[in-house]
C-alpha cells in the first residue's frame, strides 16, 4: 500500500537561480508531475514577437493569450512545450524572447488567465511548479513552499556555463546585466511580483551543488508526507 502524499510544492526564485534544474530532479524523485510556468509566459511572448504586438499592449496579449493554447508535455530530458499544437521547446529560450518575457509577465490580464490555467494543472496535487508566484498567487496553500535565491553574480556564472555548453556566444557581464534587469521588473511589478512567500522556506544556493538543493527540498517534503 502507497501512503505517498500528492502533495503540490511550490518553488520561487529569481532568474537562474536552479529552480527548473531542481524541480525536474525533485518531481523524478517523488514520482510527482513537473511544470515550469516561465515556459507559458515565454511561449505567450514568442507568440507575440512573431505576431507584432507590443509587449507593452496588454488588451492585445490577453486577446492573443485567449486565442493560444499552450501544452506542456514530460520529455525525457524534461519539460517539452507546445504553441498550438507544434513544439517551440527550443525557440522559447531565444535571446529576443528572454529580453520581452517579464514585459509581457506585467499585465494582470495576462497574469490571471496564467494562473486560472495554471491552478488547472495542479489540482490533482503531486506536482512541483516553479515560477515567480507560485507559493503567493497560484497556489497559495501548496503543502511546501521554497523561495531559491543565489548570488546575480553566481546565477550569471551559472547561466552563462549553461551557454558555453550549448555553444551559444555570451558575455558574463551582459548575462548578468540582463538578469538583474529582469529580476528588477518581476520584482517591483504591480500585480503578483516576485517575493518570498511569509511562509516560505529560503534556500540561498550560491554555495549548493545541484544534488544537496535536491536532497534537501526531498527531505522537506518527506517531512510533508511524500514518499
Ligand atoms: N546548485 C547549482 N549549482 C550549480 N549550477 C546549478 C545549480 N542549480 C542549477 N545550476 C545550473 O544553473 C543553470 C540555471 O539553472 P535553471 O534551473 O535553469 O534556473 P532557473 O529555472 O531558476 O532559471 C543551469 O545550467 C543549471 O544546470
Ligand atoms: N510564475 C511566473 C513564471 C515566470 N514569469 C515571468 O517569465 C519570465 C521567464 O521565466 P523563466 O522561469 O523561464 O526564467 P528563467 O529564470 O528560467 O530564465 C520571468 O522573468 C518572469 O517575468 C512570471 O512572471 N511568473
Amino acid at each position: 500500500m502507497n501512503n505517498t502524499k500528492k502533495i503540490r510544492i511550490a518553488l520561487d526564485g529569481p532568474a537562474a537561480a536552479g529552480k527548473s534544474t531542481a524541480a525536474k530532479k525533485i518531481a523524478e524523485k517523488l514520482g510527482f508531475i513537473y511544470i515550469d510556468t516561465g515556459a507559458m509566459y515565454r511561449t505567450l511572448t514568442y507568440k507575440a514577437l512573431k505576431n507584432q504586438i507590443d509587449p507593452k499592449n496588454e488588451q492585445e496579449l490577453y486577446n492573443l493569450l485567449l486565442n493560444t493554447v499552450i501544452e506542456l508535455k514530460p520529455g525525457i530530458d524534461g519539460q517539452l512545450v507546445y504553441l498550438d499544437g507544434k513544439e517551440v521547446t527550443t525557440e522559447i529560450r531565444q535571446q529576443d524572447v528572454t529580453q520581452n518575457v517579464s514585459d509581457v509577465a506585467l499585465h494582470q490580464l495576462v497574469r490571471s488567465e496564467m494562473v486560472r490555467r495554471q491552478q488547472e494543472l495542479v489540482k490533482n496535487g503531486g506536482i512541483v511548479m516553479d515560477g515567480r508566484d507560485i507559493g503567493t498567487a497560484v497556489i497559495p496553500d501548496a503543502e511546501l513552499k521554497i523561495f531559491m535565491s543565489a548570488t546575480a553574480e553566481e546565477r550569471a556564472r551559472r547561466r552563462f556555463e549553461e551557454h558555453q555548453k550549448q555553444g551559444i556566444e555570451s558575455d558574463l557581464h551582459v548575462l548578468q546585466a540582463e538578469i538583474e534587469k529582469r529580476d528588477h521588473i518581476d520584482s517591483t511589478r504591480a500585480v503578483s511580483p516576485l517575493v518570498k512567500a511569509e511562509d516560505a522556506i529560503e534556500l540561498d544556493t550560491t554555495h549548493m551543488s545541484i544534488s544537496e538543493v535536491v536532497n534537501k527540498v526531498t527531505e522537506l517534503a518527506a517531512d510533508r508526507g511524500a514518499v
